[in-house]
């Protein structure tokens, strides 16, 4: 997918609607947890090691962390009998209870908007997890762990990862050159967004889907039914709009979640005799693996002032360890949106290109502009004008987030509407960062089952579904997207997108997408200085 934004047509159209933040602007080396009545910058390179010691040694967020991470090396390690454990007992088990209330708790407050008491630690923080048990012999725990593969000059990366990436490479069905230069591009990069916001790879997606003869559309149409045929192997659907259709289908992908899955594949009482019905074992592995998931509230709210009193960065999160009168309205985080979202105002939200030569010489960086992009457009000799950032009008923008899993069990009526929401998040922008004056816009809207909720025993849950989707549908159902493969980001359904249409590309029916999560986790330790991939040889036994 984005291989084909980066320039299937154009490698300009790529730099057109891709907005990469650099690595080192302030949105990409910032970022903020508020503890407890404060924002307070968390460490990192950028900041230099003194400034760095100064926050560890001063903040009290940090308090008694120092002498629990050094203490780590000798906490014993898990039972073998352990399947799965949550996020927030894991760390506090090894790096005890402040560092995940405090620290962790507000990470998984930005990612998954979840409870680190409920979710996944198998799943979410896979690495530490096996880090942990690797090497028993020694028993000397993560941090020395870690610490030998730095000085070693080696990754762990998961094995479908690195499997990922060799047959990206191998690949010549995609254009390697805007591949290399998506690659080129995002080395640079912190965080990208869309020119015209996330829309704009729908956008994309339906515009290319059109222009595909074999493609049909079908917007509002509710599929009712999914049958299948296991003599001849073959998918028929009924819709809201054609209760039976005569068409049928090679494959299903589904990207709903595992219990709207059991709903479509139930037979229902005039089922037709000959088609195959799923076994209660399927239907039970989808509804009783389906993660929860959580409500989130989204109020934008833009502010004419362009110079508000807030400091330079991504935006902040809140740590659940935040007394509630600091926090009430239970905010989740808030993010300094006109940092993300590339220059702003009349002016600097274009850049004009008119007489190339003269503005760029060959081989000159503008930090804004791709250098191949450039010399292709000096090649065709093309005036253009190009948006690089969101926004035409100056002013600042802030995204408070508020609810996930501080509203699970809610009832519906007790959820706040959307007006409360705004004033919600007028108060939790005035306590946290004194901003007093009126926002000249506001919206909110609440984004209904917004995040999957890795649970503990997903792994687990998944494997079952996988093993029963092949006895059942022979492989011919394939499953991707944040219910299915643990990631909830826009690259992670890219990854599973582009693994799908290969399994079908090449007919792997013994895989769903979820096959992955049988048996026991796969470690490739890649050697930095030669690319030299090995099988990690200490499998947790
Ligand atoms: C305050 C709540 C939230 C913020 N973002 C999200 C919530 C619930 C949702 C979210 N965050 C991330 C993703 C994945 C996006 C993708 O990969 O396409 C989603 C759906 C990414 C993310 N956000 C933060 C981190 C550390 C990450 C992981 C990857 C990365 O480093 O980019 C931190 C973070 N999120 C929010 C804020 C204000 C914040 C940090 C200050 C908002």
């Amino acid at each position: 997918m984005l291989n084909r934004l980066s320039g299937e047509d154009s490698v300009g159209d790529a730099a057109k609607a891709i907005r990469g933040i650099p690595n080192d602007q302030p949105s990409a080396t910032n970022r903020y947890l508020y503890y407890p009545d404060h924002l307070v910058c968390m460490p990192n390179p950028k900041r230099g090691i003194f400034s760095n010691l100064y926050t560890l040694l001063s903040e009290p967020i940090f308090s008694g962390v120092l002498s629990k991470l050094f203490a780590e090396t000798w906490v014993a390690e898990r039972s073998s009998n352990t399947r799965d454990e949550s996020v927030g007992s894991f760390i506090s088990r090894r790096y005890g209870a402040p560092v995940a209330d405090n620290l962790v708790s507000a990470l998984y407050h930005g990612i998954y908007a979840g409870d680190i008491y409920n979710l996944s630690a198998r799943t979410l923080m896979p690495r530490f997890w096996y880090l942990e048990k690797r090497d028993t012999a020694d028993g000397h725990g993560i941090n020395i762990e870690l610490l030998e593969l730095i000085t070693k000059s080696r990754s762990l990366l998961s094995f479908d990862t690195v499997r990922l990436m060799n047959r990206m490479i191998k690949d010549d069905s995609g254009n390697k050159e805007s591949f290399a230069f998506l690659q080129r591009q995002m080395s640079k990069t912190s965080i990208y967004s869309f020119v015209r916001g996330l829309g704009q790879l729908n956008d994309f997606l339906l515009d290319y889907l059109k222009s595909n003869a074999n493609v049909t559309l079908r917007p509002n149409t509710k599929v009712e039914k999914l049958e299948f045929d296991s003599s001849n192997r073959k998918f028929s659907v009924s819709t809201s709009s054609q209760p039976s259709s005569s068409k049928e289908f090679d494959y299903t992908i589904c990207t709903l979640s595992p219990a709207v899955l059991a709903q479509f594949l139930q037979p229902s009482e005039y089922a037709d005799t000959t088609k195959s019905v799923p076994s209660t074992s399927l239907i039970s592995s989808l509804e009783n693996g389906c993660p929860k998931s959580v409500n989130v509230m989204v109020v934008n709210l833009y502010y004419q002032n362009p110079n508000l009193p807030i400091p330079r960065g991504f935006g902040y999160l809140i740590p659940r360890s935040v007394p509630v009168e600091q926090n009430p309205e239970r905010a989740l985080g808030v993010i300094f949106a006109s940092e993300t979202t590339g220059p702003r105002g009349p002016k600097d939200a274009f850049v004009e290109i008119i007489d190339l030569p003269k503005q760029q010489k060959e081989g000159e960086e503008d930090p804004e502009l791709d250098p191949d992009l450039v010399r292709r457009l000096m090649e065709q000799g093309t005036k253009q004008r190009i948006q690089v950032g969101q926004d035409t009008a100056s002013g600042t923008k802030l995204a408070v987030m508020i609810g996930g899993h501080w509203w699970s069990g809610w009832k519906e009526e007790d959820l706040p509407d959307e007006q409360t929401a705004i004033e919600m998040a007028k108060s939790v922008i005035q306590r946290h960062l004194k901003v007093t004056e009126e926002p000249m816009l506001a919206k909110a809207r609440l984004q209904r089952e917004a995040i999957p909720q890795y649970q503990v025993g997903y792994r687990d849950a998944m494997a079952r579904i996988h093993q029963n989707l092949v006895k059942d549908y022979e492989g011919r159902i394939k499953v991707l997207g944040p219910w299915w493969q643990g990631g909830v980001g826009v690259n992670d359904c890219v990854k599973s997108a582009r693994e799908t249409s290969r399994r079908i590309r090449e007919a792997w029916d013994d895989q769903t997408g979820l096959e992955d999560y049988v048996g026991e986790e796969k470690w490739v330790l890649v050697d930095r200085r030669t690319n030299v991939q090995v099988l990690d040889p200490l499998q947790v036994r």
